[in-house]
């Protein structure tokens, strides 16, 4: 998931984006009297940016720019095949171009798109995952759109925090391109029991005698309970006490995790998710009064509510409603049957796994992080559900052969991070099938250039490609989630 603090949409193989090789760069600090050129915006690159060409023919990624603009643009950073720059001057403006909704966009690396009114945000996500379908695989189908009404929708974040040269305090996500924190008054993607926070926050830490031993801080929000955990670098006691007082004045559970070493949540996007284990010496996370109960609750229409319980480093969808409409995607392609065998990959704390559960199958669930295996397993049990949960390495190939031979499966739910599931697809394109049919795949991803990929491996397997959706959970950034449902050989 994305998080705020991620800037950018990861670098699709093709050079659509613009940075897919990382050539010398040159910044081009004078560039802006040097270098104004004008042309006119051809199409938008995968992350966003406005692409036209200088009469050289030499492809220009412009910041802000849309399709059908005629710019002045300065360059800002020259590269042997493209230059970034931009806009200094925009002599046209295309029909899509909205005001943005926050004051802090264009400084803030939070969100990308918010020059572009949603429906257009919407119709260029489609737009980037027809294209990467259609190189390495040239499907060119329909894509269904999954949305939700609010563009309030992040339900945690983190923020980070920074002493400047002055003095001053400064809270917010980095800015786009570069580790510089951006201060922020308002973030109006937050869901607003959070948005509410922030005001108060800002004032908190004018007051605290340490602010710079203060790392980040990390907000969640459930339908019941907000969340503030603190990273405090050094111990300030008397800080603390006003960490409580505000906790207490705010409504809002207080965490703590104090020391140097963080939790390097995003080493399971990596390699090993054992690394998670060795992660227990990192600092742990103290409630400063009674630990609050964090709970996800899935409503989805003809099944009894199901609640998640979850802790705050466990991987939750930051975005509740389209969470929400993604689980029922999946529900309908896979039709769960009364005994039917499912496989759910990459499971977290039981998303996909319990909804399929309460529907009758029988659920294996597969994930890296031994914290998140126990907590699937309790929710299961806390909803008397047959799920069995496992813990294992789903990027070694020799774990996934091993989990599908003793498992039999009619149906698979991948839900990688955004390195995406090529061992897993590798594995299942080449599945003996002496003894059972291959199974039908849901492939949840949240990066579609590593879904085309994967999707590639399973469609040279004699797999076909049946449906597929864009499902906007990041409104206002280059980011999204595409779910793909891939029918087996008959
Ligand atoms: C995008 S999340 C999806 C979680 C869950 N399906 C959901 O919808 O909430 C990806 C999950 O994969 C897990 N994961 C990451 N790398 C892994 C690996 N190599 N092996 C197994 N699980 C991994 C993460 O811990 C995380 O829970």
């Amino acid at each position: 998931m994305a998080m705020l603090g991620k800037r950018r949409p990861s670098r699709p193989a093709s050079n659509k984006s613009g940075l897919a090789r990382q050539e010398s760069a040159k910044q081009t600090p004078n560039a802006e009297t040097a270098r104004e050129q004008a042309l006119t915006i051809e199409r938008l690159a995968h992350d966003g940016r406005g692409v036209g060409h200088l009469p050289s023919g030499k492809a220009v990624f412009v910041d802000q720019a849309l399709p059908g603009e005629h710019v002045e643009i300065a360059t800002h950073v020259t590269r042997k095949r493209f230059d970034e720059a931009h806009i200094r001057e925009r002599l046209s403006t295309a029909a899509e171009r909205v005001t943005p909704p926050c004051p802090h966009f264009g400084h803030c690396g939070g969100c990308d798109l918010q020059h572009m009114s949603v429906p257009a945000q919407r119709e260029h996500k489609r737009e980037v995952v027809r294209d990467l379908l259609a190189q390495g695989l040239t499907w060119q189908g329909d894509i269904g759109t999954l949305k939700s009404d609010t563009d309030a929708y992040r339900r945690r974040a983190r923020l980070g925090v920074n002493v400047d040269r002055e003095g001053h305090v400064l809270m917010g996500f980095r800015a786009q391109r570069s580790h510089r924190l951006v201060d922020i008054a308002s973030c109006c993607v937050l869901v607003p029991e959070l948005q509410a926070l922030i005001t108060p926050l800002r004032d908190l830490l004018g007051t605290l005698q340490s602010p710079r031993d203060v790392g980040h801080i990390e907000l969640l929000s459930t339908s019941d309970t907000q969340v503030v955990v603190v990273r405090q670098l050094k111990d300030q006691p008397k800080d603390v006490e006003r960490w409580k007082a505000f906790a207490q004045e705010q409504g809002v559970a207080l965490g703590m995790r104090s020391g140097r070493d963080s939790i390097d949540r995003d080493s399971l996007n990596r390699d090993n998710p054992e690394r998670a284990k060795s992660q227990a010496d990192a600092p742990e996370l103290h409630w400063v009064g009674a630990p609050p109960m964090l709970n996800d609750t899935l409503a989805l229409s003809g099944f009894e509510p199901l609640t998640l319980a979850f802790s705050p480093g466990d991987f939750l969808q930051v975005n509740a409603a389209v969470n929400q409409q993604m689980v029922a995607q999946v529900m309908q392609w896979l039709a769960p049957q009364k005994g039917q065998q499912l496989l759910d990959l990459y499971s977290g704390i039981g998303n996909f796994s319990l909804p399929m559960a309460a529907a009758g199958a029988k659920v294996q669930a597969v994930e890296g992080n031994p914290a998140m295996v126990a907590q699937l397993a309790a929710n299961a049990h806390h909803h008397d559900l047959p799920v069995m949960a496992q813990q294992a390495n789903l990027n070694s190939r020799k774990s996934v052969d091993a989990l599908l031979k003793e498992t039999p499966t009619e149906a698979v739910i991948l839900d990688p991070p955004r390195g995406g599931a090529e061992s897993v697809c590798q594995a299942l394109a080449t599945i003996s099938t002496k003894t059972h049919p291959r199974p039908r795949i849901a492939y949840i991803s949240c990066d579609p250039s590593t879904l085309a990929r994967d999707a590639a491996y399973l469609v040279h397997g004699g797999y076909r490609i049946a449906h597929v959706f864009m499902a906007d959970m990041f409104v206002h950034t280059a980011h999204m989630e595409t779910l793909m449902l891939l029918e087996p050989p008959a």
